[in-house]
């Protein structure tokens, strides 16, 4: 490991954490997550040890619907830790002051949305960062800095990139395990195949993947949107906006040329989908195969059951799957069939599997799957890609640099 982790810091600190508690938020109700359940580890151990623990965290971003106070998060998260947690309703304030001076060996707080600190946001540099009057006043109070947050560190934001620079930092227990996880494919030795599922919104994820690992991985298996706009590559008639939708055409207009060049350079190494599913006239789910396929009519929302047949193989005999992305539209049940029949193929195997994406590892416990049939299961989206495709996560970096 090449950053200090919780096992070199000493007991009895003020210890300043940064988790990401980013949740999805319905009708101004914060949905619980795995987020909550991962970093619980890290805030339970932290009390344990005697520290006074005080937490930062994000939601949404301003004028978002999802732009929402910690208040909840702080009642979720106390469910998971079976521990108080404190909230007041201040970043760096007098307000967030007394209650941080106020604390005991063992007691956990939480401090207000840090995206309602002005200097949070824009993206800096960590010494810029480090002379906000929100980190210098903070990191005052404290001993230590801990960042458990790995499915936000692709951000420079002040609360992730500002502190390392004024405090001894650590990693967080999630911070630990998604680092390992997530860099493995470029950092470990496969002898057998390594195989990627690849789907989800956006064909500009998939086609950094396929850049970036095509010396590691010998396969990309391709579902979702991104997979169709692969398939209207390869010339069939799907991955188009019907009307009101804008899934396809944006993305087809910016990536065009790419995807027929990507398609053109590995194309040996893709498998693109043999089947796909829709809605038909009585609601109920229909497959067609993409050869047959001659009109621009129907939405399509889900990889067929022969695609799940075709690629199971590929799965079966890889030494490593990583997946991002999900294959269909997998919140209806309907349309789960492409994202459950892969996932539940790694499960049949003792491959090493990573399984990322904030949306697609929800899919596990919608339908009944247990994390531990995978090697990892990532708590990051936008973190995870980038991970996957080299591209720097400046809070990590920082971490190792202390
Ligand atoms: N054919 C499809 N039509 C509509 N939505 C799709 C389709 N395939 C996948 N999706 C959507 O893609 C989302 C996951 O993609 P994305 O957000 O890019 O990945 P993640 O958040 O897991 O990194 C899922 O929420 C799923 O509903
Ligand atoms: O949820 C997050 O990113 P993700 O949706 O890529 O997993 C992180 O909390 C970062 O949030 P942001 O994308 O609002 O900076």
């Amino acid at each position: 490991m090449t950053f200090k982790t919780l096992d070199d810091l000493e007991s009895g600190q003020r210890v300043l954490v940064r988790l990401d508690l980013n949740s999805p938020v319905e009708d101004g109700e914060v949905q619980d997550n795995r987020r909550f359940d991962r970093h619980a580890t890290t805030v339970k151990e932290l009390a344990e040890n005697d520290h006074r623990v005080v937490l930062m965290a994000h939601q949404g971003r301003p004028g978002d619907d999802d732009f929402v106070s910690l208040e909840q998060h702080a009642d979720i998260l106390a469910g998971h830790i079976g521990m108080d947690v404190e909230f007041v309703a201040d970043t760096y304030g007098d307000d967030a002051l007394d209650a941080i001076r106020s604390l005991e060996g063992g007691d956990v707080l939480l401090l207000e949305n840090t995206r309602m600190v002005d200097e949070e946001l824009p993206e800096e540099d960590p010494e810029t960062k480090a002379e906000t009057a929100f980190v210098k006043t903070l990191s005052e109070e404290f001993d230590a800095y801990v960042n458990d947050a790995y499915s936000a560190a692709h951000r420079k934001h002040a609360s992730l990139v500002g502190f390392p620079l004024v405090l001894p930092s650590y990693a967080g227990r999630v911070m630990e395990s998604e680092y390992e996880a997530n860099s493995s494919i470029a950092t470990r030795e496969f002898d057998g195949d390594v195989t990627m599922v690849v789907g989800g919104t956006k064909a500009t994820d998939v086609i950094g993947v396929m850049n970036a690992l095509d010396e590691k991985v010998d396969q990309f298996l391709l579902g979702g949107i991104a997979g169709e706009l692969f398939l209207r590559a390869d010339g069939h008639d799907v991955g188009y906006d019907l009307e009101g939708m804008n899934l396809f055409d944006e993305q087809w207009e910016k990536n065009e040329e790419t995807i027929r060049n990507v398609l053109d350079e590995k194309g040996d190494q893709i498998v693109l989908a043999t089947d796909l599913a829709f809605e038909d006239e009585n609601d109920e789910r229909a497959e067609i195969p993409v050869a047959s396929i001659t009109e621009k009519d129907t939405a399509y929302l889900d990889v067929g059951s022969d695609t799940v047949a075709t690629y199971t193989p590929y799965i079966h005999d890889s030494e490593a799957v990583f997946v991002k992305g999900a294959l269909g539209l997998f919140e209806d049940e309907r349309f789960a069939t492409g994202t459950t029949g892969v996932l539940e193929a790694i499960a049949d195997t003792d491959c090493f599997s990573v399984v990322g994406g904030g949306d697609t590892s929800r899919a596990i416990e919608m339908y009944g799957m247990s994390e531990d049939d995978f090697s990892h299961v990532s708590i990051a989206g936008g973190a995870y890609i980038r991970a996957l495709t080299g591209e720097s996560l400046p809070a990590v970096e920082l971490l190792q640099e202390n």
